[in-house]
This record gives structure tokens, sequence and C-alpha cells, in this order.
């Protein structure tokens, strides 16, 4: 079965290439194949280093990689969302948007749709954090979600086996959320605490440990190594950035954020300089763009994509075709989810975006709020069925 034929196949340009030639999914087994045949795992998960300087580590390019990752927001009414309505603002911008939206429908909009497909089927939502369940602020300690948004999750998990992938420390989007029947994975999937279960040996660093209460868990932490040397490209980036204003570092514990939101424009090459002055002397680190942030991160072959795989595997819902995981998520490092589900036809990847991207997404959702009306249908469909 096919999720959604008329979706054209976007490119994308910083997207992780799979470089592992152990990895291998036979797509004919994959749920949703045009054969109707039972997905059957048949991957091998043991995690290689990714080839640094290939792959979307764009060191020569840092500032146009910064600009581009930081696209002005165009304007439109938020009925446009739902109904295509016009505003008298950005004309353009809106019906660039509206454009757009044929090729990633609104989710609230296709929700007979999703319904439609989800009938019969476990759904098992995957949701990222920043700009998805909390708005983006300028300041990202006080990245708060709203109470509405967590009652909102915390009931759709007592419906849906439910999972937080998130770029910041598991122990920090812990501290957001406050949720204890999700499961969490931070740094970009790269420390993922979820269920016990046994799961395939490929699956090196994954350890028993105990949750916040007490609970025995799963921990998956295949950067382990990396931490020293995260922790010391830490206070290096610290130290330079405290001569640019505005610039901020924060640790992910297997990863480090820059941000340059509070930058001056004009400051933005010096603050990429720096980065990639520092990363000469970390062959085995590489550098990603999020939302106005440089992500430095091991290479390694990890990320929120292989994160979903994992954890549809410690869920116990891999080997089975009555199960659609849907991932929400607004940045880049959610197209590896986005991809995953879409290159198995496995499941339906919703972009949160207010202004046309191009994505591996099926579908799209404006802003946080649309998330939390998405999230609530989800349940009020589940409950009535
Ligand atoms: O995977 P995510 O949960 O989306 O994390 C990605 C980054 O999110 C945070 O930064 C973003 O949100 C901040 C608060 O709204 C905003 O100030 C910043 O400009 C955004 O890039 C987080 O602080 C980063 O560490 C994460 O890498």
């Amino acid at each position: 079965m096919d999720l959604k034929p008329n979706h054209a196949s976007p490119v994308l340009t910083d997207s992780a290439p799979m470089n592992n030639s152990r990895f291998v999914i036979h797509l004919s087994l994959l749920p949703y194949s045009p054969n109707g045949s039972v997905f059957s795992r048949s991957l091998s998960l043991a995690i290689p280093r990714r080839r640094p300087g290939i792959l979307d580590d764009v060191r020569s390019s840092v500032l146009d990689a910064m600009k581009s990752s930081s696209p002005t927001q165009t304007k439109c009414t938020k009925e446009s969302s739902t109904k295509l309505t016009l505003s008298d603002g950005d004309v353009d911008g809106d019906v660039a948007y509206c454009n757009w939206m044929t090729k990633y429908p609104s989710a609230l909009a296709s929700f007979e749709e999703i319904k439609n497909v989800a009938k019969g089927k476990q759904v098992a939502l995957f949701l990222d954090y920043d700009g998805t369940l909390s708005p983006i602020v300028d300041n990202p300690d006080l990245a708060y979600m709203s109470n509405a948004m967590r009652d909102a999750v915390r009931i759709a998990a007592n419906y849906f086996p439910t999972a937080i992938i998130s770029g910041r420390s598991r122990d920090k989007v812990y501290e957001f959320v406050g949720l204890t029947e999700l499961y969490y994975a931070g740094s970009h999937g790269m420390d993922i605490m979820g269920p016990v279960r046994s799961i395939s040996n490929d699956y090196e660093n994954c350890d028993r440990s105990s949750d916040k209460q007490g609970k025995e868990v799963n921990l998956f932490q295949p950067a382990s190594e990396f931490l020293p040397m995260i922790d010391e490209v830490f206070r290096s980036l610290v130290k330079t950035m405290k001569g640019v204003a505005g610039a901020k570092v924060e640790n992910n514990k297997f990863c480090v954020s820059v941000h340059y939101r509070n930058v001056d424009k004009k400051s933005w090459k010096i603050v990429g300089q720096y980065v990639e002055e520092i990363l000469k002397n970390y062959p085995k680190l590489r550098l990603t763009h999020g939302r106005k942030v440089l992500e430095v991160r091991p290479v390694l072959d990890w990320d929120k994509g292989k994160a979903v795989e994992f954890l549809l595997e410690s869920l116990g819902l891999v080997d089975c075709d009555d199960v659609l995981p849907i991932y929400i998520g607004d940045d880049r490092t959610d197209e590896d989810a986005f991809k995953v589900l879409r290159e198995g036809n496995r499941g339906y990847g919703i972009l949160v975006s207010s202004m046309p991207k191009e994505s591996n997404a099926f579908y799209s959702l404006r802003d946080p709020s649309e998330v939390m009306e998405f999230l609530k249908n989800l349940v009020k469909w589940s409950s009535t069925n």
C-alpha cells in the first residue's frame, strides 16, 4: 500500500546519505510495499564512522549555509494553512506558501486521509522539541512548552507510544517536557533512553540503566567515546565566542550548539570562522546547521532517522505491518527521520514550517499550535475507535 503516491520525492542538499553498506533494507519486505507484504527487518546496525568532509559538513562555505538556514519569514494568515486564504499582507509570500502546501498539505486539512491509513494500526509518535512543541525564542534556555501543549502530549502518550527526539541533551529536554510517560532521545538521537527489551546485538553501547523514577530502561549512547572531545570543544567554543556579542554556546552532551540568532548579521561570518578554526583540530567532529545554530557533532553515521528505527525496535514495533509511525519536526536534522519513513513507505513525516522548504515530509503544520491541534485530533479519533 502506498501512503501517498502523488507526492513528488524532493531533493535535499543536506540530508545524511546512507554510507553504510551493511545497512540494507529489502524494499519488497517493507510495510505498505506494493505487494502488501509484511515488513521484516533485515538491517545490520553496526554504527560506522561517517567519512569527514564529504557529508553534510559544509565547512568550506559555513557563512552561505548559515544564511540559507535562516531564510526570511513570509507572512501568511493562519487560515491559509487549512483553507488556502490569502491575506492582504505579503501576497507573494502567501502565494508561495499556498503553492508549497499543494506539495506538503496541511496534516490538519488532510486528517481524514491520515485517519484512513491509520485505521487498524498502532500509531507511534515521534516528536521533535524546539520549534515543534515549543515556539522558537531568542534565548534557548527559555524555550518552554505551554501547559496546554504538555497536556496534549501527555494525553497522546496514553494512546500511542510517544518519544521526543531532540538535538538538546536528554536531561535538558526532559526538564522542559517533564513527562515520565514518554521516551527521550537527546543529542540528535545519540542518547536514547527507551523501554527495556532485548534488541539486536548489532547495537553496541546499549546498556541497562534506570530512569529518574528508578524504572529499568535501555540506555543507548553510540557516541559515548566522544564525550571528552565534545567537552573539550565546548570549553574552547565558550572561550572563543566570548568575543562575539550575542553568540551562545550550548552543551548538548554528545554535541555542541553555537547559536547566532542574537548575533549581528555582520558578525555571522566571524562566528562561522571561529567554529571552523576550532574544528580543524578535530577531524572526528563535523558541523551541521539548524535554525540559526551551528551544531558540532561526532563523525558518526547516526541521526534522528536511525534513532526512530532504534526506538521502533525497542518498542517491539518493527516487525509489524500494522504500525504507523508519525514523526513531527521543524528542522533540518528532522529530515533524516522523514527520509527513513518516506523511503520505507513506513509512515508519515510532518514538517512544522510557516515558510516553504524542501522536505522529505509528507505533510505540514504551520507552528506548534497546529501541532497541538493535530495531537488532539489523533487522540479524539483514537478514543472513538
Ligand atoms: O532537535 P531540536 O529539539 O529542534 O533541537 C535543535 C536545536 O534547538 C534549540 O535551538 C533552537 O531553538 C532555540 C529556542 O527556541 C532558538 O533560540 C535557536 O535559535 C534554535 O536553533 C537548542 O537550543 C539547540 O541546542 C538545538 O540544537
